[in-house]
C-alpha cells in the first residue's frame, strides 16, 4: 500500500509561501506521486489551526509522517499534537527562521526538504514546556521576547525585518528582574533552550542538544552598549560562550518569578502571560522527527 503524508501548509509564513501557495502544494502533490506515496494537503487559516488540523486528521490514517510547511510556528503548532505520539513530524522548512530545522541540519529549499523527507530517518527528540506551552526550539523572555512581539507587528518578515526591529529597540530596552529558582537575577534576556538556535541561525546555546534531556538555560545579564555588537557576532557565528555577562547551566526543570506578568516567546511567538509564575520543564525523547 502507498505510504500517506499529511501536509499542512501555512500560506503567511517565511517570504515567499504567500507568493505561490497553491504552486507549492502541486509540487509537493508532484513529489509525493513520483514517490509512490499519497499526499494530503491543508492550509491553515489563522493561529492555531495547524493544530486542530492535526488532532482532527491524526487518526484518520496511518501516516507516514504528518509535515509542517512553514517556519517555527508551524512546526510548533503541528509538533504539540504529535508529543508523545508514534506519529513522526516532517518539516519543509519554509518559514522566516527555522530554527528547529537549522538545528537538525535539514535543507531549507523544498526539492531539498522533500527528498530528505523521503530518505530520512526517525530520531526521537527532547520537547519542552512553559507552563504547559510545549516548545521545541527555544523559548524565554527579555530581550528576544520584546523583540519577537514587535517583529510580529511588522508587515514584512525575513532576517533584515528582524535585525532592524532589534537594533531599533536595542536603545530603548530596559532590563527586567526575576527570581530564577529562587536567586533575585537582573536580566537582558532569559532563554530556554531545548534546541541551540532562536532561528536565523542565531544560536544562543550552541552546545545545547535535541537528545539530552536537558534544557541550556542562557542568562544574559545587562551589559555596556559596547558589548553589544560582540555578542552579536558570536550569535550569528555559533561562537557564544560563558562570560562576564553570559552564563549557561543545564536543567530539567526551572522556575521563574516575575514582579510583572511577562512577555514571554515560545519557538519565536511572542506571548503576553497572565501570571508571574511561570514554570519550564523539559520532556525528554517525547517528539519523533524525520532528519
Ligand atoms: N492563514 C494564516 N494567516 C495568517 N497567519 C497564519 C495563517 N496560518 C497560520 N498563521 C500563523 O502564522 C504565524 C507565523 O508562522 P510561522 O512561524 O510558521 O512563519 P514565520 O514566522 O515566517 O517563520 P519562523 O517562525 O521560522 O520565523 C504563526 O503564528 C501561525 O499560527
Amino acid at each position: 500500500m502507498a505510504d500517506s503524508y499529511l501536509f499542512i501548509i501555512n500560506p503567511s509564513s517565511g517570504t515567499s509561501i504567500g507568493q505561490h501557495p497553491e504552486k507549492i502544494s502541486t509540487a509537493i502533490e508532484d513529489f509525493v506521486k513520483i514517490k509512490g506515496g499519497k499526499a494530503q494537503i491543508f492550509f491553515t487559516e489563522g493561529r492555531g489551526h495547524a493544530t486542530t488540523l492535526v488532532r482532527e486528521n491524526i487518526d484518520k490514517e496511518k501516516w507516514k509522517a504528518i509535515v509542517a510547511v512553514g517556519g517555527d510556528g508551524t512546526v510548533n503548532e503541528v509538533a504539540k499534537a504529535l508529543v508523545n505520539r508514534s506519529t513522526p513530524l516532517g518539516i519543509l522548512a519554509l518559514g522566516s527562521g527555522n530554527g528547529l530545522a537549522r538545528h537538525l541540519g535539514l535543507p531549507l529549499t523544498l526539492d531539498a526538504a522533500l527528498e530528505r523527507l523521503f530518505s530520512g530517518s526517525v530520531n526521537t527528540i527532547d520537547s519542552a514546556e512553559l507552563n504547559g506551552i510545549p516548545f521545541f526550539c527555544t523559548a524565554g523572555m527579555g530581550f528576544d521576547a520584546y523583540v519577537g512581539d514587535l517583529f510580529s507587528k511588522e508587515n514584512s518578515r525575513g532576517l533584515a525585518t528582524y535585525l532592524s526591529v532589534s537594533l531599533k529597540s536595542y536603545w530603548n530596552y530596559k532590563p527586567q528582574s526575576y527570581k530564577l529558582n529562587g536567586k533575585k537575577i537582573e536580566v537582558f534576556s532569559l532563554s530556554f533552550a531545548n534546541a541551540g538556535q532562536y532561528g536565523n541561525n542565531a544560536w544562543v546555546a550552541p552546545q545545547a542538544s535535541l537528545f539530552d534531556g536537558q534544557l541550556d538555560i542562557c542568562t544574559i545579564i545587562p551589559f555596556p552598549k559596547w558589548y553589544g555588537s560582540n555578542l552579536t557576532y558570536r550569535l550569528f557565528t555559533k561562537q557564544l560562550k560563558p562570560s562576564k555577562y553570559i552564563s549557561y547551566q543545564l536543567a530539567q526543570d526551572a522556575l521563574v518569578e516575575a514582579d510583572e506578568p511577562p512577555m514571554i516567546h515560545y519557538d519565536g511567538e511572542p506571548l503576553q502571560l497572565d501570571t508571574t509564575k511561570i514554570e519550564v520543564k523539559i520532556k525528554p525523547k517525547s517528539l519523533r522527527v524525520i532528519v
